[in-house]
């Protein structure tokens, strides 16, 4: 399924060969979010497609490049573009490059994604700093860690129990003080599958475990960051309120999805860049 070692190694060993860049912190932009991308400095960018072993991105507001550059004086690696399982990727495929910035040296992951909010004080266009995930998909078998474990990333009963980090969550919440974002929130993120959005009685489901937000990706790659020993940062762009009552009105599309991420899109190419300058690695 080309996801053995030695596939990592030779992607890793293409890109090492083909930027100057050595990355210490690894950025996934989630739909609409690829401005974070831009951000970088003296960056070198690479087409998805051209490289070796990578999987291919088919969703729209999604670019499909790898960006390698500077963020603050910090080398940066950044996707613009992240693949979904509801694409058709396997788990193990959606979460390829996680393993290759492990390769490359990268110490840090921050990952941003658009979710639908289930709690009742989340508003569209806030900002939900992950505290902690439900892998839904990971809980019933659509788990990129099934199969043979590869001792040289990580064990094989791997604990997840503090997946995000929580220094890294104090800073990110100092941070939005400062800056005077007040629309952050600290919750629990549910993975879906997709492509569909969630019915009501779904999403009454999904709130009564627990989660303040739900979307189609995340989960699987903080997984695999957590095995291979990368200290995780995630939080997700609120893009509509989760219907949870027959009677309300109107449905959620991709459009709406895409339109707040662009409006919020400076707000957190500004976070981001904050806490890349003010870590220590
Ligand atoms: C990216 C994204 C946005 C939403 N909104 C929603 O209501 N349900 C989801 N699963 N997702 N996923």
């Amino acid at each position: 399924d080309g996801c053995a070692v030695q596939d990592y190694q030779a992607t890793a060993d293409w890109l090492l060969t083909h930027t100057r860049h050595r990355p210490k912190v690894a950025i996934i932009c989630g739909s609409g979010l690829g401005v974070l991308a831009d951000a970088l400095q003296h960056s070198d960018s690479f087409k998805y497609s051209d490289i070796p072993n990578f999987p291919q991105s088919t969703v729209q507001g999604h670019a499909g490049q790898l960006v390698f550059g500077e963020l603050r004086g910090t080398a940066c690696v950044c996707m613009k573009g992240r693949f979904h399982m509801y694409e058709g990727h396997q788990p193990a495929k959606v979460t390829f490059p996680i393993r290759v910035f492990k390769l490359l040296g990268v110490k840090i992951l921050i990952v941003t994604n658009a979710a639908g909010s289930l709690a009742d004080d989340y508003k569209t266009g806030d900002v939900m700093i992950i505290k902690d995930h439900i892998n839904l998909l990971g809980l019933a078998g659509q788990n990129p860690l099934i199969g043979p474990n590869i001792e040289q990333f990580g064990p094989r009963f791997p604990p997840m129990t503090s997946a995000y980090d929580k220094d890294l969550c104090k800073l990110a919440m100092d941070i939005c003080k400062r800056l005077g974002y007040t629309c952050v929130h600290k919750g629990i993120y549910c993975m879906v599958s997709g492509p569909n959005f969630e019915t009501v009685a779904e999403a009454r489901f999904l709130h009564s475990l627990g989660a303040d937000a739900v979307g189609m990706s995340t989960a699987a790659e903080v997984v695999v960051a957590k095995h291979c020993g990368l200290r995780v940062f995630g939080l997700s762009l609120i893009t509509n309120q989760v219907k949870k009552d027959y009677s309300e009105k109107g449905s959620v599309n991709h459009d709406d999805v895409l339109g707040v991420s662009k409006m919020r899109a400076e707000m957190l190419k500004a976070l981001v860049s904050e806490m890349i300058g003010q870590l220590e690695i």
